[in-house]
């Protein structure tokens, strides 16, 4: 206690020091006389001064002490003075216990297993147990983090009920057609007539799209009726690989619905995105309901509106409520489907059974004149006009409907109430009633898109999606569908592919000499644009005289090209087609714009000459070949600036696996060099003369 005192500070100098003292001292005394005259001091207090006391002897430091001095703290240290009282009067001191001295260990093993670190000492004394063991408390379960949802159920959640509730068929699946028996057959509910007429086009079999699609527009219940205004029919959307015969899976089924209408109506419609299509999607539906006496009709643009009218409706002068038409079917693009829609007196689609949209994906991405939206409003009864007519008798309203319908069957049934002259007699069971229209969508490429399938209307739809399954277990079903959803595009298991990776400079002369070298005769090329086209097949007939003249006319065949563009005549078009077909074209040069949909069955090769821009249009390429089940090549020409985003638009699909690297040294193409450079020549002198 005095060390503390005496502590020097590092403010007080020697001689305050000692005044210092000398007030201590002083008042040191003054205390203990008044405490001798103060006989009992509470015990608490004494405990106090003890503890202040200790505190003091451990680890005040010399200026506190002081500090607690000056202040005027009396008890601190007034303590030992105490402590020697208590020895004179006998009492035992009580000890005194270091504050920071560390509290002994508890000898006894923790309990509950709850670990202690020995290493660190426990900073309270434990309480002693008590003798009762307390209650156990209830045990809560441990939080858990859980389990991540996988990646198809993630990928999975939100879309459309009917897009995971797709029916994923194999590709490989087929349903002989027995042409031998009469009547309806019960699998595929195809009549024995369209049976014997599919033999004798030379089909006995139904592919995998038309196995699941035939049986279900034709063998539920209703399915045949023309108008189905209480029970309306769902949609359907389907994806199927190119060459697959989506055609005939909706053509089979409308020819056999349509055979039983008794009056002409607009039935059955059809879009397609190019005019090619609709002309061949017509030899389809001509070739199938030979005999079946239904009028087919085209509305492309290729003829003059006036004449296009004449051809598609019978009564122009007489406005008819419900509409009048020549032909049954019509198959059209959507820019002319729209001049009629608007321009066409008395062409109505009331009647419509069924809307195809065939290429759907290309044509819900084509807004022109908002056609959909238009078409789907077409085929929907309006609302009521005002009821002007409520007045007249039912009687009076009869028979003047009599006399002002036209014919018996003008309006379709959901439209009956557009009649004037009949009063609307509102009744309890009255019910609702839609347009019976069913729309079946089709493309090798569907769009998943929500927002564009939304944009449809579609009614209960159901997908049918022609895939290989990646397993035959069930429950794994929604790894096909993820696939689908990912738009993972299924090509025909008979198509091979190739990319061959060279220099820009040298990319015409790799292929003249991929043509020469591997005997080529049936391919068709597609380049970026139809300047590309007509610059390619310019460069290649020079290379095929400039070669054939260095062999001294002995090159053997000469590969003849030509360009297929919108550029030509629709005429010019038709003959280089025919021509192509039957070999006297070897290499039809094109750009994107037959890529889709064009059915040319003996093209052996395909060549990608200008990297696709996206895999939708690499797989509709591609799709020109290894038709029904028939064997192809597919090559792309690929820059080497260019492999990086074609390997990344190849990867991201998970389809580079399939394309195979195709290597070919630049010596081997040397000996058409000296053709290929006069060829460049003259290709340069023709360019330059303009
Ligand atoms: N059941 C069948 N038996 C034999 N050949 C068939 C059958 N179905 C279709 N074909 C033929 O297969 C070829 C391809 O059919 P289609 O043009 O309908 O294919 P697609 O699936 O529409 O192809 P894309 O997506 O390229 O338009 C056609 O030549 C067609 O005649």
């Amino acid at each position: 206690m005095a060390q503390a005192v005496q502590a020097p500070t590092a403010s007080a100098g020697p001689k305050s020091k000692t005044k210092a003292k000398k007030r201590y001292l002083k008042a040191k005394k003054e205390r203990r006389k008044k405490r001798k005259a103060v006989p009992g001091e509470p015990k608490a207090l004494k405990k106090r001064q003890e503890d202040q006391s200790a505190t003091e002897e451990s680890g005040s430091s010399g200026s506190e002490a002081e500090e607690g001095l000056e202040d005027g703290d009396q008890e601190v240290a007034a303590v030992p003075v105490l402590a020697k009282a208590k020895e004179d009067s006998g009492e035992r001191p009580k000890k005194r216990r270091k504050i920071d001295t560390p509290p002994p260990r508890p000898s006894s093993p923790p309990e509950d297993n709850i670990e202690v670190d020995e290493s660190e000492e426990p900073a309270v004394q434990p309480r002693p147990r008590s003798p009762t063991p307390p209650v156990a408390l209830p045990a809560f379960p441990q939080p858990r983090r859980p389990e991540a949802p996988s990646k198809t159920v993630l990928a999975l959640q939100g879309l459309d009920k009917a897009l995971i509730e797709a029916e994923i068929v194999n590709p490989a699946t087929t349903l002989p057609l027995d042409a031998a028996k009469d009547g309806q057959d019960e699998r595929t509910g195809l009549s024995g007539k369209m049976r014997r007429r599919l033999q004798d086009l030379g089909i006995t079999e139904l592919f995998a799209v038309q196995t699941a699609v035939v049986p279900l527009l034709l063998s539920s219940p209703g399915s045949r009726s023309l108008y189905r205004p209480y029970d309306p029919p769902e949609d359907l959307c389907v994806s199927a690989p190119t060459g697959s015969g989506k055609t005939l899976a909706y053509v089979l089924p409308i020819v056999e619905v349509l055979s039983s209408r008794v009056v002409t109506r607009l039935r059955a419609l059809v879009v397609l995105p190019t005019r090619d299509l609709v002309l061949q999607v017509r030899e389809t539906f001509e070739a199938v309901a030979r005999g079946r006496g239904l009028n087919i009709g085209t509305a492309t643009g290729q003829h003059s509106f006036a004449h296009e009218q004449s051809q598609l409706v019978a009564e122009r002068t007489t406005d008819l409520q419900g509409g009048s038409s020549k032909v049954d079917i019509l198959i059209c693009t959507p820019g002319r489907l729209m001049d009629h829609l608007h321009g066409t007196p008395n062409f109505s689609l009331q009647h419509l059974r069924f809307l195809v949209i065939d290429e759907a994906d290309r044509l819900l991405a084509q807004s022109f004149q908002d056609w959909l939206a238009q078409v789907l409003a077409a085929t929907r009864p309006p609302t009521r006009p005002s009821e002007d007519s409520s007045a007249t008798s039912s009687v009076e309203s009869l028979s003047s409907l009599r006399t002002a319908r036209p014919h018996p069957d003008a309006l379709a049934p959901a439209f009956l109430h557009l009649l004037r002259d009949v009063p609307h007699v509102q009744t309890d069971i009255d019910e609702h009633k839609e347009s019976p229209c069913q729309k079946l969508l089709f493309s090798a490429t569907l769009t998943r898109d929500p927002a564009k399938i939304s944009a449809l209307g579609l009614r209960q739809p159901k997908y049918i999606v022609v895939q290989s399954r990646k397993t035959t277990d069930g429950a794994s079903k929604d790894e096909d569908v993820l696939d689908f959803v990912m738009e993972k595009f299924t090509m025909p298991a008979t198509l091979t592919e190739h990319m061959l990776v060279c220099d820009a400079a040298i990319k015409p002369l790799m292929f003249f000499y991929l043509l020469h070298s591997r005997n080529i005769t049936n391919a068709l090329v597609f380049t970026k644009s139809a300047e590309s086209t007509a610059r390619l097949v310019r460069l290649l007939e020079f290379f095929e005289d400039a070669l054939q003249k260095s062999q001294g006319g002995d090159q053997g065949k000469v590969i003849v090209a030509r360009a297929y563009s919108s550029d030509l005549s629709p005429s010019e078009r038709k003959t280089i087609l025919e021509q192509f077909k039957n070999q006297e074209i070897h290499i039809l040069v094109c750009s994107d714009l037959i890529s889709r949909g064009i059915d040319i069955s003996h093209v052996s090769h395909v060549v990608s000459y200008d990297v696709p821009v996206d895999f939708r249009k690499y797989v509709h390429r591609v799709g020109r070949t290894a038709r029904a089940g028939r064997a192809g090549d597919a090559w792309t020409l690929v820059e080497e600036q260019e492999a990086r985003y074609f390997k990344t638009m190849m990867k991201e699909t998970d389809h580079l696996g399939k394309v195979r690297r195709l290597k070919v040294p630049e010596e081997d193409a040397e000996p058409y060099k000296p053709a290929y450079e006069t060829a460049l020549g003259r290709l340069k002198e023709f360019y330059a003369r303009g």
